[in-house]
C-alpha cells in the first residue's frame, strides 16, 4: 500500500493519499506535479510536509526501482553490463549471480546483444531499455517509471510494458502521457496545478476526461 498524508512539497498539495493497486498511472497537464509527487513517493526528495509511506515504511526504507525519461542523466557506468550489474554489485552480491541474474533480466527485456556495447554507443530507446533493466535488477519492491516511454517507438514501448508488468515489484507507480498506456493501469490519477483533480479506474478517470486531449486514442477509435 502507498499511503500520502497532508502532503506539501513545492506545489504538491495532497492531504489523504491511499493507493492498493499495483500499477498505478500518474498523467496530466505539464507542470501538473507528476515528477514531483514521483521524487517524493521515491524518496529523491524529502515532503517539506506531510508523509509518504510505501509498504509501511518511508521510501528511504524500501528497495525504490527508478527510471527517468531522460536515461543518460542517469546511467552511470560506460558499459551496459556494469551498469546493469552495478547495483548487485553495490550489494556485494556474488558474482555467478550477478552474471545469471544480468543475463536473466537482459533476456526479459530483449536486450541481450547490449550487454558488451558501450553506453554512449546505445540509441535514446536502447539506453530507456537499459536503465529499465538496471532499475529491475535487484527486484524492486516499488518500481517508478517517470515518462520513461515518452521517446520510443510502438514496439520498443511493448517491450517496456512488457518487463514492467513481469516485475516483481508490489507497486508501479507509472507517470506516462501515452493514454492508451495509461488506460491499461488499475488506477489512474491525474495530477493539475500540484492536486490530483481525479482518481479511480480507468474507466472513471478517463468517462471524467472524455472531451479533453486526455482521452485514449484507442477508446476514441475502438469504443
Ligand atoms: N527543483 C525545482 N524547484 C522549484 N520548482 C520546481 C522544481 N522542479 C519543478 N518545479 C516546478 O514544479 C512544477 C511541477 O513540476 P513537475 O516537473 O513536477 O511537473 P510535471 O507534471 O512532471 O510536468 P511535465 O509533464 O512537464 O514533466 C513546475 O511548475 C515546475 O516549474
Amino acid at each position: 500500500m502507498i499511503r500520502i498524508t497532508d502532503l506539501r512539497h513545492r506545489l504538491l498539495d495532497i492531504p489523504d493519499l491511499t493507493l492498493s493497486t499495483r500499477h498505478i498511472a500518474v498523467i496530466g497537464p505539464n507542470g501538473g506535479g507528476k515528477t514531483t509527487l514521483l521524487s517524493v513517493c521515491s524518496g529523491i526528495e524529502e515532503p517539506e510536509a506531510g508523509s509518504v509511506r510505501l509498504l509501511g515504511r518511508p521510501p528511504s526504507a524500501v528497495k525504490v526501482g527508478w527510471v527517468g525519461e531522460f536515461p543518460d542523466r542517469t546511467l552511470l557506468f560506460s558499459r551496459v553490463y556494469d551498469e546493469i550489474a552495478s547495483s548487485l554489485r553495490f550489494r556485494h552480491r556474488p558474482c555467478p549471480e550477478t552474471d545469471r541474474t544480468v543475463r536473466a533480466v537482459a533476456e526479459v527485456g530483449g536486450i541481450p546483444r547490449l550487454l558488451g556495447k558501450k553506453v554512449s554507443a546505445l540509441s535514446g530507446g536502447e539506453k530507456a531499455l537499459v536503465a529499465l533493466a538496471a532499475a529491475c535488477v535487484d527486484d524492486p519492491e516499488v518500481l517508478v517509471l517517470d515518462e520513461a516511454d515518452s521517446h520510443l517507438d510502438a514496439g520498443t514501448a511493448e517491450r517496456v510494458s512488457r518487463v514492467v508488468q513481469e516485475s516483481k515489484a508490489a507497486h508501479i507507480l507509472w507517470c506516462t502521457q501515452s493514454m492508451d498506456t495509461a488506460a491499461t493501469a488499475d488506477y489512474v490519477l491525474f495530477m493539475e496545478n500540484g492536486r490530483v483533480r481525479h482518481r479511480g479506474t480507468p474507466d472513471e478517470v478517463f468517462s471524467a476526461l472524455e472531451e479533453t486531449c486526455f482521452y485514449p486514442t484507442m477508446w476514441r477509435v475502438c469504443r
